[in-house]
């Protein structure tokens, strides 16, 4: 419910106002321009040569510099240092801040994202490999992107990229972790709330109820759909898993299918572990999955159908599906195929953007295809966030990241940015 804190987390959050036309265009002139090379440059401590953005507010008052757009965004009072700018939102600016852009316009549209909430309420933990999980306050950073969105008002829906919910939730108490994640959302007003399956919502939930509570509009017995936010572009939301052994049972033929998969390619005992596979050949894990045939020749349809319409398509999966936009053991396990089906479609598909490797990733593949690995929530420490807002542009999408979510300027190639007016 809008206004509401999140269960199990006392941490404060900043302030929500109506903006002022003022602000509202300091916001804007935040929001143009930004680096053309989007992220990977310096992330969150300043651009490659060092430089360390600085706050040019009183302490207390309003942020205005162009260099922290989310104070704008987030509206927070200031506390006048670098590095600390936004007390409640930010340990550090984000990598991707802006500078003036040459073909700034007003977006066509926007849309929010965020990946990887793994909410439990649970105590802080840590992955596999040691790196901090804070479960409680993932439900405190999806709270803060909501306010973004609603706050900013061009969003018109946002896209959760999967694992809602962790696999450490007790599977008594997952059920009603899904339903406070999904409570969350309900506050964003700009439009629907769209999501996708990831492992750990799988470990402890049956496919077909989360499908339900998580309102896919798929049809029934699938997790994979698609939808047109607004003329002339298509999003596609795929599901990473139809082809895995995770949520399903032992005896069920696609997971024994999955397991003599695995079987062939890990030759660990242990089938979580990557131990010993080389390259790309570590995405060969249980925890990952892959795209069944069906959903392939679905896709290629789909993608077959936007290209003739001279949509512009974005495709949306928890597994990445470019070497280049995440480490290997978060690949997709035919990430080749679903690669193909999207250059087959290279001038209608703009961009695949993905979840689940927690660090985040961009690459652009031979075609001009955008792959954008979204940095995770649920690794945010307190005080700090990660999420964004995707701009739409007739010649580029432009992620607009909070903190740990580097910003990112996807520019389009002209085969794509010709396929559909700024109109639709
Ligand atoms: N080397 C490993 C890594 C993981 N596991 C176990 O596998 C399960 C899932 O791992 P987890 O890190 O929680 O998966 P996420 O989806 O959150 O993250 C995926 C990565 O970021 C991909 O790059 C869990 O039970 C781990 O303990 C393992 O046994 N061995």
């Amino acid at each position: 419910m809008e206004g509401d804190e999140p269960a199990g987390n006392n941490e404060r959050r900043g302030t929500e106002h109506s903006p002022s036309g003022a602000q509202r265009g300091l916001r804007r002139a935040a929001a143009r321009g930004g680096r053309r090379k989007g992220m990977g440059e310096g992330r969150g401590g300043g651009d490659a040569m060092g430089f360390v953005p600085r706050c040019d507010a009183r302490p207390g008052g309003w942020c205005r510099s162009l260099w922290a757009s989310h104070c704008h965004l987030m509206r927070t009072a200031c506390s006048g240092r670098s590095i600390s700018c936004g007390r409640l939102m930010l340990a550090r600016p984000n990598a991707g801040a802006v500078r003036p852009s040459a073909s700034a316009t007003e977006p066509i549209f926007s849309f929010g994202v965020i990946a990887d909430v793994q909410y439990a309420d649970i105590p802080d933990g840590r992955s596999f490999l040691g790196v901090p999980r804070y479960y409680r306050h993932s439900l405190a950073v999806l709270w803060r992107a909501v306010r973004s969105w609603n706050a900013h008002g061009g969003v018109r829906f946002c896209v959760n990229f999967g694992d809602i919910v962790d696999g450490f939730c007790p599977r008594d108490r997952s059920l009603a972790a899904v339903r406070a994640v999904v409570r969350e959302f309900d506050g964003f007003r700009g439009g629907p709330a769209y999501h996708m399956l990831g492992n750990h919502c799988l470990y402890n939930l049956p496919r077909s109820e989360l499908v339900s509570e998580l309102r896919m509009p798929s049809p029934p017995g699938r997790a994979y759909y698609d939808f047109s936010p607004w003329p002339g572009y298509r999003f596609v939301v795929l599901d990473a898993y139809d082809f895995s052994a995770v949520g399903r049972a032992r005896g069920d033929p696609v997971a024994a299918a999955a397991r003599r998969f695995l079987e062939a390619r890990n030759p660990n005992r242990d089938k979580n572990s990557p131990s010993g596979l080389e390259g790309a050949a570590r995405r060969f894990v249980m925890f990952n999955g892959g795209v069944g045939g069906a959903q392939l020749r679905w896709l290629d349809g789909v993608l077959r159908g936007a290209a003739a319409r001279r949509e512009k398509a974005v495709v949306c999966s928890h597994l990445p599906v470019h070497p280049g936009a995440a480490s290997p053991t978060g690949l997709m396990w035919n990430y080749e195929e679903v690669a193909a089906v999207v250059r087959r479609h290279g001038g209608c598909v703009v961009a695949c953007l993905a979840g689940h490797d927690h660090k985040g990733g961009y690459a652009v593949d031979d075609r001009g295809v955008h792959h954008r690995t979204l940095e995770a929530a649920l690794e945010c420490p307190p005080g700090t966030d990660a999420f964004g807002r995707v701009e739409v542009y007739p010649d580029r999408l432009r992620l607009v990241g909070s903190d740990r979510m580097a910003s990112t300027e996807m520019l389009l190639n002209s085969s794509s940015s010709d396929s559909v007016s700024s109109t639709g």
